[in-house]
């Protein structure tokens, strides 16, 4: 089922269309990123599906409701990028607060802080939490009420790799439950495996988007392959493989996808000479680097 639907959506500031026509759909327990250099349009594209501004062409919906209404809004949770807190009230008294605002009983508070892992420090002063707890007491605000759709902006900017393991962990388990999930991040590397789907902005244009095979087979990048030669071998295996080069002992070579399995017969032809080696495929960087430079 789809949660949210955007057709066409365009912003203009002044005379510039920050952005152009995006149209995109996140459905039930998908995990969606969106990518894109600074400026590219990812803040406004979350603003407008919260309904804090007004497109000025095209449509979008949550769950069939315009944004801002107040349905949308009950369906909805956003974590901002810098979640700020008052620093001298506890996890559980902001939790209460949110609670009071979201028209949900103040009692589920711990159990909620629990599930961010914050259910030790819940009696804490916030100002005592390092930032990755104060990230967490974000994610437990937009927990409340079980969003269908969850909108998270540079969700794990600053985090260490530990707890942003544990973020993208609670995020599978929402998703796992249905939530529908719209995040923004530049950290490329961690969202190969953690979201389902990539959306690729340039200046407010939407110029790729796919799973990350898709990216892969629309951007064609070769494929790096790295061969370690049996002990005394370098030189030989250079003769068998004259495209390659000698980096670190190991011969690389490059090869377009379609040949990987041409390459890996004539290394089979040649075990004798060989230890082991690794094909790399591009990764979600160099995919980024290669779309988001072509559209430039
Ligand atoms: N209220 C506004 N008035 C004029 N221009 C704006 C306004 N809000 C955003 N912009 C412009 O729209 C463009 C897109 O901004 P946006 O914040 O959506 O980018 P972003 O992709 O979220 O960038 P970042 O990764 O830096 O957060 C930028 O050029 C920005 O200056």
């Amino acid at each position: 089922m789809t949660i949210l639907t955007l057709s066409k959506l365009t912003k203009t500031y002044g005379e510039r269309r920050v952005l152009d026509e995006v149209t995109l759909s996140v459905a039930a327990g998908e995990r969606v990123a969106l990518l894109g250099h600074n400026g590219a349009g990812k803040s406004t594209l979350m603003k407008l599906v919260l309904g804090l501004i007004h497109p000025d062409g095209g449509t979008a919906a949550i769950a069939g409701h315009a944004p801002g209404s107040a349905v949308a809004r009950a369906l909805t949770a956003y974590l901002p990028e810098n979640a700020a807190f008052h620093p001298a009230i506890s996890g559980r008294e902001q939790m209460r607060y949110y609670l009071r605002l979201r028209g949900q009983p103040v009692r589920l508070a711990d159990e909620i802080l629990e599930k961010v892992g914050l259910g030790d420090a819940a009696g804490r002063r916030i100002g005592t939490y390092s930032k990755g707890m104060r990230q967490r007491v974000g994610l437990a605000q937009a927990l409340i009420g079980g969003p269908r759709l969850m909108i998270l902006d540079e969700p794990t900017s600053g985090l260490d790799p530990v707890s942003r393991r544990e973020f993208y962990a609670l995020l599978d388990e929402l998703a796992a439950n249905g939530t529908a999930i719209l995040l923004s991040s530049h950290a490329l590397s961690e969202l190969e495996a953690r979201t389902d789907r990539m959306v690729i902005l340039s200046q407010g244009r939407q110029v790729a988007e796919g799973t990350l095979a898709d990216l892969r087979a629309e951007a064609a990048l070769p494929l790096t392959v790295q061969i370690t030669p049996q002990a005394g071998q370098g030189a030989a295996l250079l003769d068998v493989f004259p495209d390659g080069r000698l980096v670190d002992q190991r011969v690389m070579l490059t090869c377009a996808p379609a040949e990987k399995l041409t390459v890996l017969e004539r290394i089979a032809a040649h075990r004798p000479l060989i230890a082991d080696f690794d094909v790399h495929a591009a990764t979600l960087d160099d995919l980024y680097s290669h779309i988001s430079g072509r559209a430039a």
